[in-house]
């Protein structure tokens, strides 16, 4: 049954009782045979599509539950987590006492107890020095295929040696009764210890808790250690040209990072140390709502065996109809790194990063399509972290909604955001690395730019063209914005050419430009937050 021959771990210390049976590290043939096991039931079950991918349900929950999130509060996180209620802006890091994360460890360990249980055995990280060396523990076979997929796998050598350091116990299935009088947001909970170096799930089927989970941990340890650690993409061009692409979801990550002709580091989170970027994943997570064979290749020909679809429509002859949406907007796949032909290897690393593109889905109208940043406002962007937050990825999300989120990633913050700036601005300056920002979203017209044109638009960064091209101003953001470039027609390049008139541009601008203004209020508490404001948009 698994593909592993080593002793089994002893899960009783963490308080999971009478295991009767572990498929310990499964390889990719179990999880295939045991998602399809016809006894299965309810969210538990795969079907097999006809690229030769499972696909399975992730229940109620499609998108991650930001909510129902909790980080234990004690002598660990105390004074250096960036809490929920300062006055410091709002994260998402809501504390936990000591009595409540003991009790809904008991009925996680309970409820894991006396059942037939997955193990897998992880990597967070792809350098030895700072990864984390994690162990997934659940009940169903193919939230074990994710974390494979997602995650870093170990070699038969690295397996033997295996010593967690961060275990994650899924308990999906368990709902909790008692959430009103523990004073918890819901029956369910996502909740992190970061003295046990444990992560608690219940109630929530769905696989990003786990990924982005662990994301917050390395947001946590990483800084610390003056490492970068970035809610980006990344790719490396022939030169060892290095770019990362910061950016919320849905705003273009996975899609742009994903280049034939510039090898893949990862999809969604990196690290900057002193070598330079690193995956922490060892595989990528895909948008597949309207995935177009034409428009992105590289990601349709990752779905085959041993990729992972989750709430995509199937047809009764196996086909997989991308264009429902009617379990979610955030359908999804999970594939390892190797699904994609042009990839780093053997390990998801590469040297400092040249380029640092911001990208943004701006709903309104308002920014270029491209622009050149000046260090301020490279800080000033980064701190903000505009965006609209598409459908899907959060619950509760059902339109696009312009929202601030700092680091390009709040919901996956511990620390404050001023600290992943500092580290980032460190590593830049020492790379002499230049930033963009980058406008994926909507035009004037409520047309969202083409994947063509975005895709010239990062060439023309990439290649250093947009470096020499003829510059202009945009007034109230103040942002350098090429003129003319060779591959996209330059009306495109102004965002005032596609409303009625400038002036339109200009009220609607003026209206952005408030919420930018009235959302960097936070930092103006410090000296470095003050210095920046003048890098920000200035109204008429
Ligand atoms: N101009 C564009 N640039 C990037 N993505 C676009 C563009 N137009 C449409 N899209 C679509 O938007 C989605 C971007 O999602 P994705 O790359 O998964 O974002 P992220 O990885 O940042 O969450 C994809 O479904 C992609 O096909
Ligand atoms: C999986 C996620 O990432 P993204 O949409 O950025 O790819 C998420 O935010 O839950
Ligand atoms: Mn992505």
């Amino acid at each position: 049954m698994s593909s592993s021959n080593r002793k089994l771990p002893d899960l009783s210390s963490l308080g999971i009782q009478h295991t009767p049976c572990i498929i310990y590290n499964p390889d990719y043939t179990t999880l295939f045979n045991e998602e399809l096991r016809p006894e299965l039931q309810g969210f538990e079950r795969g079907i097999l599509t006809s690229n030769g991918a499972v696909a399975v349900d992730t229940g109620i929950f499609t998108g991650r539950s930001p909510k129902d999130k909790y980080i234990v509060r004690d002598e660990t996180t105390r004074d250096n987590l960036w809490w929920s209620d300062t006055a410091q802006g709002s994260s998402g890091n809501q504390p936990l006492s000591v009595d409540t994360w003991q009790a809904l460890k008991r009925c996680v360990t309970d409820q894991l107890s006396g059942k037939r249980l997955f193990v897998t055995d992880a990597f967070c990280g792809a350098n030895a020095n700072s990864r984390l060396s994690v162990r997934f523990v659940t009940e169903v076979a193919w939230q074990a295929h994710f974390v494979k997929n997602m995650f870093i796998q170990p070699d038969e050598e690295e397996l033997a040696q295996f010593t967690p350091d961060f275990v994650v116990l899924n308990a999906s299935k368990y709902t909790n009764l008692h959430w009103q009088s523990q004073g918890l947001n819901s029956e369910n909970f996502v909740a992190f210890n970061l003295t046990e170096r444990i992560q608690l799930i219940g109630g929530t089927w769905y696989g990003g808790e786990m990924k982005k989970g662990l994301f917050a941990v390395m947001n946590y340890l990483l800084p610390l250690k003056n490492i970068a650690s970035m809610h980006c993409s990344a790719n490396v061009g022939k030169q060892g040209d290095v770019a990362v692409f910061f950016g919320l979801s849905g705003t273009g990550k996975t899609t742009l990072s994903t280049d034939p002709a510039r090898q893949l580091i990862g999809d969604d989170e990196h690290g900057w140390d002193d070598e330079g970027v690193f995956n922490f994943e060892g595989g990528c997570y895909a948008k597949t709502i309207n995935l177009c064979p034409q428009a992105e290749p590289e990601i349709y020909q990752a779905i085959r065996r041993d990729a992972l679809l989750e709430n995509v429509v199937v047809l009764a002859d196996g086909r997989i109809d991308f264009a429902d949406a009617s379990k979610t907007e955030n359908t999804r796949v999970s594939y390892p790194l190797s699904h994609i032909e042009n990839i780093v290897t053997p390990l998801s690393k590469a040297g400092h990063a040249r380029k640092v593109i911001f990208l943004t889905a701006d709903a309104f109208g308002i920014l270029p399509p491209v622009s050149r940043l000046t260090p301020e406002q490279t800080q000033y962007h980064f701190l903000s972290g505009f965006t609209a937050k598409l459908a899907g990825t959060e619950r509760g999300i059902v339109r696009p909604l312009p929202t601030f989120s700092a680091c390009f990633g709040a919901a996956f913050l511990t620390l404050h955001p001023t600290r992943y700036a500092e580290v980032l601005l460190k590593r830049m300056q020492a790379a002499g690395a230049e930033a963009y920002l980058v406008n994926t979203g909507w035009n004037g017209q409520g047309q969202r730019i083409s994947l063509k044109n975005t895709r010239a638009l990062i060439n023309a960064i990439l290649n250093d063209e947009l470096r020499q091209a003829p510059m202009q101003v945009l007034p109230v953001f103040n942002l350098q914005m090429p003129l003319r470039l060779k591959n996209v027609e330059s009306s495109l390049l102004d965002p005032r050419n596609s409303w009625a008139s400038e002036s339109e541009w200009r009220t609607q601008a003026g209206i952005l430009a408030q919420k930018f203004i009235d959302n960097f209020v936070q930092y103006t508490d410090t000296a470095t937050g003050q210095a920046l404001v003048h890098a920000g948009p200035v109204p008429d």
